[in-house]
């Protein structure tokens, strides 16, 4: 998939210029990074995006092309720890997103090792963004402790999903206390934000489990091209995109009177995540005609299969020779807004291929990431008509599985969730 020629500039720091690269003129031995310029002004390197805001970046900031998620276990039982854990994630976040290196760099005093690790030295900022987001298990542990004092303040729809048909998880894939979404234009960008970010919280937090991802599967801007998934089919078409702000306020930004216990969240949002293993090998024996019946779209154009172009919106109705010309267990009938009240995800995915199994099949699937206002509305519903009557999940089996709430945009001088702890 060819990267967009251009994507929306929305939310970008100094409208495209050219980032401030890592060390373009750094000198080995010095402690401080000089500023550099590195990509030509409007290339997806160049792009950076600010960290504070009403809401955290990474939600509708035009997707990128490269992931890498991680889930954490916090360690500390000390309030106070993991406030100053978030508080160092906050400023490191800050500093990755603009290009620059983390505390006082990668090449500092040769008896102390440096504060960053050093690998993201003269790339540029290439459109990272750092989401984080806060586990059930933060506010109550499975045995029901209050380990931070934060019971009281858990929002109702943060809780761990149940269990539907086509789950087979892996319990060290799942869950988590933490996660941190880093999305950048190059996987060193986002590897190397992680890899920091861990290091900070070494004694305070451990990786539970972390997921690569490549090829967005998803738009977040109608700026965007639609990509593919790797079953080949254009995924992301009827995504909430950024330039529907009221479809965000109803379906993704948690409202003021949302929950009256979990005022704090307000702005923010939920993130589902879901590592989905897809049948390969098996999906590339099917015929074509019968994988766009799973799909109920067209491979090459992506327009749904009652006719138009890859944006008309589907006519369920419309016969075919042999019932609905669009079959009812399409994937895309089955998951409809209009087949569940109307509701609407924001979906951010990614593909992976994590090596080979043992049978020498690629271990590779989608990792959807989707970003709701109630998972109990927004996301329950539908993936539970989906692993009762989609035809897809015949070569789909969800492998991980885990659900975040993700607190809105810090402000100035805050560090990411707060209000949480005021
Ligand atoms: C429970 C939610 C969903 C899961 C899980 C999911 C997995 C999944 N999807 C594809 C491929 C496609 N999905 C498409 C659309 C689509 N998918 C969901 C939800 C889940 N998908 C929704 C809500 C929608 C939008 C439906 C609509 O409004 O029409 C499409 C079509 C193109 C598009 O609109 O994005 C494809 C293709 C795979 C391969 C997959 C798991 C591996
Ligand atoms: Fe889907």
């Amino acid at each position: 998939m060819p990267r967009p020629a251009s994507i929306s500039r929305r939310g970008l720091l100094g409208g495209g210029a050219a980032a401030v690269g890592l060390g373009g003129a750094f000198a080995v031995g010095r402690a401080s990074e000089a500023a550099g310029s590195s990509a030509g002004s409007g290339s997806v390197e160049s792009e950076r995006y600010a960290l504070r805001g009403q809401h955290q970046p990474g939600i509708v900031t035009p997707a990128q092309d490269r992931l890498h998620f991680a889930a954490f276990d916090v360690l500390t039982e000390d309030r106070d720890e993991l406030i100053d854990l978030l508080r160092s994630w906050t400023d490191a976040a800050e500093e990755m997103m603009a290009g620059r290196a983390v505390g006082s760099g990668a090449i500092g005093s040769f008896d102390l090792p440096p504060d960053d690790t050093g690998e993201a030295l003269g790339l540029p900022a290439s459109g990272l963004t750092i989401t984080f987001g806060f586990g059930p298990g933060l506010f109550a542990t499975t045995e029901g402790e209050d380990r931070f004092g934060l019971a009281d303040r858990r929002p109702a729809g943060l809780e761990d999903l149940p269990h539907f048909p086509g789950d087979a998880l892996i319990e060290a894939r799942s869950g988590g206390d933490l996660c941190v979404q880093a999305c950048a234009q190059d996987p060193q960008v986002a590897v190397h934000a992680i890899r920091n970010l861990a290091r900070i919280g070494f004694g305070t937090v451990s990786v539970r489990w972390s997921q690569l991802g490549f090829g967005r599967t998803s738009t977040t801007s109608t700026q965007q091209e639609t990509p593919r998934n790797l079953f080949g089919f254009k995924d992301g078409t009827d995504n909430v995109k950024a330039e529907e702000v009221d479809a965000l306020d109803e379906h993704v930004w948690i409202g003021a009177d949302d929950d009256p216990d979990a005022a704090w969240l307000a702005g923010g949002s939920f993130l589902v995540a879901r590592r989905i293993a897809m049948d390969i090998e098996v999906w590339d024996r099917q015929p074509l005609g019968d994988q766009e019946d799973f799909v109920g779209r067209a491979k090459g154009t992506g327009a749904p299969l009652s006719g138009g172009e890859e944006h008309t919106a589907p006519d369920f109705s419309l016969a075919g020779s042999d019932g609905p010309i669009i079959p009812t267990t399409s994937h895309v009938a089955v998951v409809h807004p209009d087949h569940h009240d109307g509701v609407r995800m924001l979906r951010r995915g990614y593909n992976f291929v994590d090596g080979t199994t043992d049978l020498g099949a690629l271990d590779a699937g989608l990792f959807f990431l989707a970003y709701v206002r109630d998972p109990r509305t927004h996301f329950t519903p539908v993936q539970q008509a989906m692993s009762r009557h989609d035809a897809l999940m015949e070569y789909l089996t969800v492998t991980g599985s885990a659900v975040f709430a993700v607190p809105p945009g810090a402000g100035e001088g805050e560090y990411v969730g707060e209000p949480l702890f005021g």
